[in-house]
């Protein structure tokens, strides 16, 4: 079921129907329906009902509290440049992301992790693919948190991608595991972010300058209580808040999804705008789906040429980080 969206407002949408084994179809048919609306309109959508406990929400938040309260030395010892290869894994620092010209470089600070790969892996350090860079802090308190709730990403990622390829026009006739492939061995880069306040805000500075993901989707769990991150609106060409929905996710279509529908869904532009309060931060935490690093289709509505996972992410990646990322 959806509460939905006045004109203007980014919808909440609960999916408990999709989960629980007791649902009706036609509860199902309500979700996919409310996703599929979102998806279409706003490209973004809060996402409730998920059966994520609290305290896990609560925990990834102390962890990378635990993190970013690192003296610099210590985060510089997971720095990105130290992991394997080209796994990009690690601390980005601030002003390493760059993603249009005329604006400057992002102010957040990052640390990045991926699905562990091991060392020994025939793939490892090939791009995005390798071992975790683990900070010096108790495992219990980060390691742990972390990968479990990174699992926890990965099970709801897949339902969320089946909902949407529900949700896709009847006419194109599409099974519904047309898209499983993706999340099989996902390249699954999750940013645990970390805003902290400017001494001068400059127009040409964001904490995220407006971009799109180069993801198929994104999850993301918004600090509760903060505010910054906003939508482009096209129907009013305006930027809308995306709020903090108590427990809740926002979820967001992806430049791969909407290559894989041909546009029908959005991959919405949004931004993370700076503050200069002394004492305030925001933290939040980005799961990308990009997806299996080998799968490639072609639009699901039969049009166009297909579409590389590795390849797309690989092209993106490197024009945003420049000579200012790890040579991947
Ligand atoms: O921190 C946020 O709220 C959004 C971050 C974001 O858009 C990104 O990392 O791609
Ligand atoms: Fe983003």
């Amino acid at each position: 079921m959806s509460s939905n969206a006045s004109e203007g407002a980014i919808p909440t949408v609960d999916i408990g129907a999709i989960l629980s084994p007791t649902a009706t179809e036609e509860d199902r048919r309500q979700v996919v329906e409310a996703v599929r609306h979102a998806s279409t309109t706003y490209g973004f959508f809060n996402l409730v009902g998920h059966g994520i406990p609290r305290a896990q929400l609560h925990q990834i938040f102390e962890s990378s509290k635990l993190f970013f309260a690192l003296p610099e030395e210590k985060r510089k010892e997971v720095h990105i440049g130290k992991a394997l290869g080209r796994a990009f894994r690690g601390w980005e620092p601030p002003l390493i992301q760059q993603h249009q010209e005329g604006v400057l470089p992002d102010t957040k600070e990052t640390f990045i992790i991926g699905r562990e790969v091991s060392a020994d892996h025939p793939d490892a350090g090939t791009f995005l693919t390798g071992p975790n860079l683990w900070p010096d802090l108790p495992k219990g308190d980060f390691e742990d948190v972390i990968l479990a709730y990174q699992a926890r990403m990965v099970e709801l990622a897949r339902i969320i991608v089946r909902v949407l390829v529900q949700g896709l026009p009847e006419a194109w006739g599409c099974a519904p595991d047309v898209l499983d492939g993706l999340t099989v061995e996902p390249a699954i880069p999750m940013r645990m972010l970390h805003y902290g306040p400017v001494k001068e805000k400059d127009p040409r500075q964001f904490g995220v300058a407006a971009h799109t993901d180069f993801s198929t989707i994104t999850i993301l769990l918004q600090q509760p209580g903060t505010e910054g991150l906003q939508v482009w609106y096209p129907p009013t060409e305006d930027w809308i808040p995306v709020p903090v929905a108590e427990d809740g996710f926002v979820i967001n279509i992806g430049d791969l999804m909407q290559q894989y529908t041909a546009g029908y869904y959005r991959s919405a532009r949004h931004r993370v705008v700076t503050f200069s309060e002394e004492d305030k931060h925001r933290y939040s935490v980005a799961f990308f789906l990009d997806g299996n690093l080998r799968f490639k289709t072609k639009p699901l509505d039969g049009s166009g040429t297909e579409i590389a996972v590795g390849e797309y992410v690989y092209s993106c990646l490197n024009r945003t980080l420049g000579a200012r990322g790890p040579s991947l």
